[in-house]
C-alpha cells in the first residue's frame, strides 16, 4: 500500500465512474450526491425497500449511512445489503451516531449480522463503542476513545469481521491485521457538519473500483484528506472550506495525490 496505488486507484474511479448507490440520512444526502461526482463516480439515492434491492443490481458499491435513520429504512438497508452479498457489490456502512442511542446501536449490529459488510466507516466513538472498547458519543459526535486508537480499530474489525476505517486527525485502516494511518486531512474538517458522511462516499467511490477494501478505503480517505488540506489554504470558514472542499476533490490529479498522500503502513 503506498502513495502510487492511491494515485491509481483516483485514475480508475475516474475512468470507470462507478454507480454509487446510497441510502443515507438527510442532513447530507446532497453533499455526499457532489462529493461522490467530484470523486469521479456517479451516486444514486434511492432507499425505498420497494426499489432498494433493485437498484443495487446496477450498482458498483453500497452505501448505508444511519444518520437519520428510521426502521422502516433499516429494512430497506437490510434488503439491498443482502442482494449486494448475492451479487458481489461491496458494502460499506456508516454507523453515524451508533452509541447514542440503543435504536441506532441496535441498527448497527443488525446490519453486520445480516448483511457481509466490506468497511466499516466510522469516527473514534462510534468505532470505540462497537469494539466494546470504552467509545462515547453525544449525538453525531465522537467524545473520544478509551483506549489506543489502532488497538481498538484493530479490535472492531476483529469483531465485526470488516475493514475497520476510523477517521479522526490520523485515520486508521485496518482488517484486524494490516494497519495503514492516514495522515491527511485539515481541522477545518472536523468544524462542518457532514464530512464523515462524504468520507463515506469517497470511501464507496474507491471501494467499487478497488481489489482490496483496506486499499480502497485507504487511498480514499487519502484523496478526501488532501482535497481537505488544499482546500483549507484559501478558507474563511467552514462554509468557504465546504465550497473549495468539493472543488479541490474535483480538481485533485492523480499526480498530486500520488506525491502528498501521506500514508504509514504499521
Ligand atoms: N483534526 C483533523 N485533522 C485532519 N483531518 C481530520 C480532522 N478531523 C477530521 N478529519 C477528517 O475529516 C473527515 C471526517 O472525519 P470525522 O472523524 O470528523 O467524521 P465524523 O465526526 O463522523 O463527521 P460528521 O459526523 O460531521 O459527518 C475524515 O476524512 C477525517 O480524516
Ligand atoms: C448532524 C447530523 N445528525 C444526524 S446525521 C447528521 C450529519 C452528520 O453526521
Ligand atoms: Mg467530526
Amino acid at each position: 500500500m503506498d502513495a502510487k496505488i492511491c494515485a491509481a486507484l483516483l485514475s480508475q474511479v475516474r475512468e470507470t465512474r462507478p454507480l454509487v448507490h446510497h441510502i443515507t440520512n438527510t442532513v447530507t444526502i446532497n453533499d455526499c450526491a457532489n462529493i461522490t461526482i467530484c470523486a469521479g463516480a456517479a451516486p444514486v439515492m434511492a432507499e425505498a425497500a420497494e426499489e432498494s434491492a433493485e437498484m443495487v443490481a446496477a450498482a458498483g458499491v453500497l452505501v448505508l449511512n444511519i444518520g437519520t435513520l428510521n426502521p422502516a429504512q433499516v429494512e430497506s438497508m437490510l434488503l439491498a445489503g443482502k442482494r449486494a452479498n448475492e451479487l458481489g457489490v461491496p458494502v460499506v456502512l456508516d454507523p453515524v451516531g451508533a452509541g447514542a442511542t440503543a435504536l441506532r446501536t441496535d441498527a448497527v449490529l443488525r446490519i453486520l449480522k445480516e448483511v457481509k459488510v466490506a468497511v466499516l466507516k466510522g469516527n473514534a466513538g462510534e468505532i470505540g463503542v462497537l469494539a466494546g472498547a470504552g467509545g462515547k458519543v453525544r449525538g453525531v459526535d465522537s467524545c473520544g476513545l478509551a483506549g489506543d486508537p489502532v488497538e481498538t480499530a484493530k479490535a472492531c474489525a476483529l469483531a465485526t469481521g470488516t475493514v475497520v476505517a476510523m477517521t479522526d486527525e490520523t485515520d486508521v485502516v485496518t482488517d484486524g491485521e494490516r494497519v495503514v494511518l492516514v495522515k491527511n486531512g485539515h481541522a477545518m474538517m472536523d468544524r462542518l457538519s457532514g464530512t464523515g458522511c462524504m468520507a463515506s462516499s469517497v470511501v464507496g467511490s474507491f471501494v467499487a473500483v478497488a481489489d482490496d477494501p483496506l486499499v480502497g478505503a485507504a487511498a480514499a480517505l487519502a484523496a478526501f484528506g488532501r482535497a481537505g488540506e488544499q482546500a483549507a489554504a484559501g478558507a474563511r470558514g467552514p462554509y468557504s472550506f465546504r465550497t473549495a472542499l468539493f472543488d479541490e476533490l474535483y480538481a485533485l490529479t492523480p499526480e498530486d495525490l500520488e506525491e502528498e498522500a501521506r500514508l504509514e503502513v504499521v
